[in-house]
């Protein structure tokens, strides 16, 4: 059956990239708020109310047991918030560093490593330890509440705002156990963590930053291509309109261009953003869309909004102050070749907009996200035991308490896992586990490559990697269509890796798929080298990448 859709097909990482960490922690986090439910359950079930999440602060007995002194980093964007946190980790016995991209942890455990600073690199698809490390750097779902650090960085604790994703960032600040825990990001989430923290005991001290370098609005659009210069990017949202720009760039310009966008494989969006920061490529110019918006150090001179709406998967929509801010915030990195910033659109209608933005505070995050614990699901569901999964989420969420400081996060991606697997017979962690995972299901091949995963799991509880892909050969794509096919084989491969680290006996082939997403951004990246209008030197160089053989036979 299924096979065949990934032979015509072969080959992203979501905002989920790493909520499987979340897993491996949610025992702990249970253990202490719910513990002694659990010996109770038969008696007080029916009493107790599993739905009341209140007191989140109360489900990290480790942290509470310290006094930890918060450092809130706060300021705008490019004022070495990071760069003063990642110091005292620096300086520490031991610790941790927790972003909100996979990009952000390979920098910072690159930038430790080089420090002679031993650091392990832990996101929802790698673990890449090095010997004698005591600090880690990782994705924010992989955040450890279990062990005692003496440092630990949160970075863009904004985000805790996120309708998806803030969960884990609240988790993060009421449950990292550190002496020290170093917060970066907005001052607009300053009066939230002031008054979250009122119940924890830690001491708060908030040290407000100045940009380092300036960053000038310009009072005039673009202009014609022949006006794009050296260490721009060009700011837009949609692939089509990426490489659209690209070969207009790259034909009237005079320049090459980089390419950095969310489905774009990571791995291929950080050797994009090397290659164009690197001084001696001939890439010196970026198209990209917001996912350079957070924390990256890119050498950017001028960043042009190419729009200032975006679709956000249910409207256009116009970008948010602190989108722009952060996006704008990319050009002219202090200690980066371009030490001061400009900012401008394409569209001389839109710069009112733009300048409106900069100047305007972000608006103050009122709520913190939370989700209730797979533990708390599973008490819940036992009072309910006639429905599945996408029932009792649903009911949890309808019915869940919570303080004024909270909302519950939005579930509708989960929602739409559970709707696909509750018919098979699998646990409900199991389910609950393919629910977290990175999975686009907006994404057709993404959202087959799980059920496929799924079906054969609960039917033989083992998923070899070769009953899904048959060997061929994939070629480097040539057209836009077959390019985002080969985005989305690279995602299902994520998350069969992603699988693996949490139900290892029965997703046995990490090494293959490994490899073969190494294939899959080899052949995106010989796309994106093809792709434009480059001069021959280089598109010589490329085109010496044609194709990959896709699991080979054995
Ligand atoms: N004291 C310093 N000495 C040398 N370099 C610094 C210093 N402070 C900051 N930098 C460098 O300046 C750049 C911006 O700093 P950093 O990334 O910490 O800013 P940020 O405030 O965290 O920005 P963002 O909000 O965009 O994440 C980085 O390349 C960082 O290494
Ligand atoms: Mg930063």
């Amino acid at each position: 059956m299924s096979s065949m859709h990934f032979c015509r097909t072969l080959f992203s990482p979501g905002v989920f990239s790493a909520l499987p960490g979340f897993v491996g922690a949610l025992n702990q986090d249970f253990q202490f708020r719910f513990g002694p439910c659990c010996r109770l359950y038969s008696i007080y079930s029916s009493k107790f109310d599993f739905t009341d999440l209140t007191r989140p602060h109360s489900w990290y007995p480790h942290a509470r047991r310290k006094r930890r002194k918060i450092f809130l980093h706060m300021g705008p964007t490019n004022s070495g918030k990071t760069h003063n946190a990642l110091k005292r980790l620096e300086s520490s016995d031991s610790g941790l560093y927790c972003g909100p991209l996979r990009l952000l942890a390979w920098e910072v455990a690159k930038r430790l490593n080089k420090a002679k600073i031993p650091c392990d690199l832990i996101t929802g698809q790698e673990r890449e330890e090095v010997d004698g490390a005591k600090h880690k750097a990782m994705t924010v779902e992989m955040a450890d509440v279990t062990s005692s650090y003496s440092c630990a960085v949160i970075d863009e604790i904004q985000m805790l705002g996120c309708k998806t994703r803030g969960y884990s960032f609240t988790r993060a600040l009421l449950g990292l156990c550190a002496d020290e825990v170093h917060l970066c990001g907005d001052a607009a989430v300053v009066p939230l963590i002031q008054e979250i923290l009122k119940v924890t005991g830690d001491d708060i001290e908030v040290q407000y930053y100045e940009r380092l370098s300036p960053l000038i609005p310009m009072n005039v659009p673009l202009g014609p291509y022949s006006n794009i210069r050296k260490g721009d990017c060009i700011v837009t949202f949609s692939r089509r309109k990426i490489y659209g720009y690209k070969k207009e760039i790259e034909r009237k310009g005079g320049h090459l261009c980089s390419v950095v966008y969310g489905s774009l494989p990571p791995e291929t969006r950080t050797r994009q953003a090397t290659m164009f920061n690197d001084t001696t490529s001939e890439f010196d110019v970026l198209v990209a869309s917001d996912a350079i918006g957070m924390g990256l150090n890119l050498n950017i001179s001028r960043i042009i909004f190419s729009t200032v709406e975006k679709f956000d998967g249910f409207e256009m929509r116009e970008l948010t102050v602190p989108e722009i801010k952060q996006i704008a915030g990319r050009a002219g990195r202090y200690g980066s070749k371009f030490p001061i910033g400009e900012v401008t659109c394409l569209n001389e209608d839109d710069l009112p907009f733009l300048h409106s933005s900069l100047k305007s505070d972000s608006p103050t995050i009122e709520r913190a996200g939370l989700f209730p614990t797979f533990e708390l699901i599973y008490l819940y569901s036992r009072l309910h035991p006639e429905n599945g999964l996408r029932q009792i989420l649903e009911h949890f969420v309808d019915n869940a308490k919570l303080s004024e400081n909270y909302f519950i996060a939005d579930c509708e991606g989960m929602l739409k896992v559970a709707a696909v697997i509750d018919e098979m017979p699998l646990s409900l962690h199991d389910k609950y586990l393919f629910c977290i995972s990175p999975v686009d299901m907006a994404d057709d091949i993404t959202s087959q490559g799980l059920t496929q995963f799924a079906q054969n799991y609960a039917n033989k509880g083992i998923v070899r990697l070769r009953e899904i892909f048959t060997a061929g050969t994939l070629q480097v794509p040539e057209t836009q269509a077959a390019l985002k096919e080969l985005e989305s084989i690279h995602k299902v491969l994520d998350l069969y890796v992603w699988l693996s680290f949490r139900l290892e006996e029965s997703f046995p082939d990490r090494e293959l798929a490994v490899s073969q997403k190494s294939a899959c951004s080899m052949l995106i990246e010989g796309f994106l080298g093809r792709f434009g209008w480059q001069r021959p030197k280089t598109r010589q160089l490329k085109s010496n990448i044609r194709s990959r053989s896709i699991l080979p036979e054995c």
